[in-house]
């Protein structure tokens, strides 16, 4: 017998593809709902380390679609941890592989609730990993769910994680929005 999940997951992955849109250029890997298919899938995926720059893996409860413009999405916003260039060889992909983790645990407690998802960018610029969340104005969950990432990512201290609403992500498309918290 299988491991049931509390929720169904969808992996996503996006490359830019010059012929098809932002949105058609986001493709769906596989869904599942136990632990070993999880680990079946984790295994069978290259490593977020390998990808090419301008790729992203995201992984949202089945039905949720990895864009601000989804309705589960829409009012949100993100937890956005900003790792620089040189802890793509060391932390990417532990980090990636914590932050799935928690999301098909339900880490976040009576919190799981508001999380749609987890997106990690590979940027030449320096990758991000983020968490998704439903309600921009939930300032007590968000807070919560900060604190979360923090202690079970072991952020270090002088690395700020921000939250950003995805209204302000969608006007300043290229620069970072402002945050609306921070942990
Ligand atoms: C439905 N739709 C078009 C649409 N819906 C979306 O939900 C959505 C986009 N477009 N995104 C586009 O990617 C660019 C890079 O953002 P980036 O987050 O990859 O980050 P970088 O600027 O490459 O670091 C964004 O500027 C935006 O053009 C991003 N995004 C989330």
């Amino acid at each position: 017998i299988k491991h049931p999940l509390q929720n169904e997951w969808t992996m996503w992955f996006f490359k830019q593809d010059s012929t098809r849109s932002w949105e058609e250029s986001q493709i769906v890997v596989a869904s599942f709902d136990t632990v070993e298919d999880f680990w079946a899938l984790y295994n069978h995926i290259e490593l977020a380390s390998k990808l090419k720059t301008g790729c992203d893996y995201s992984l949202f409860k089945k039905g949720i679609k990895p864009m601000w413009e989804d309705t589960r999405n829409c009012a949100g916003g993100r937890w956005i941890i900003n790792l620089s260039k040189n802890q793509r060889a060391t932390e990417l992909d532990n980090f990636w592989m914590e932050m799935l983790l928690l999301l098909i645990g339900e880490a976040f407690d009576q919190d799981s609730e508001e999380v749609c998802g987890a997106v990690v960018n590979v940027r030449a610029k320096g990758d991000k990993v983020g968490v998704w969340t439903r309600d921009a104005q939930n300032a007590a969950g968000i807070l919560k769910i900060g604190d979360t990432l923090r202690r079970r990512l072991n952020i270090p201290h002088n690395i700020q994680i921000g939250y950003q609403a995805h209204t302000d992500s969608m006007v300043k498309a290229g620069s970072t929005a402002k945050n609306r918290y921070t942990v």
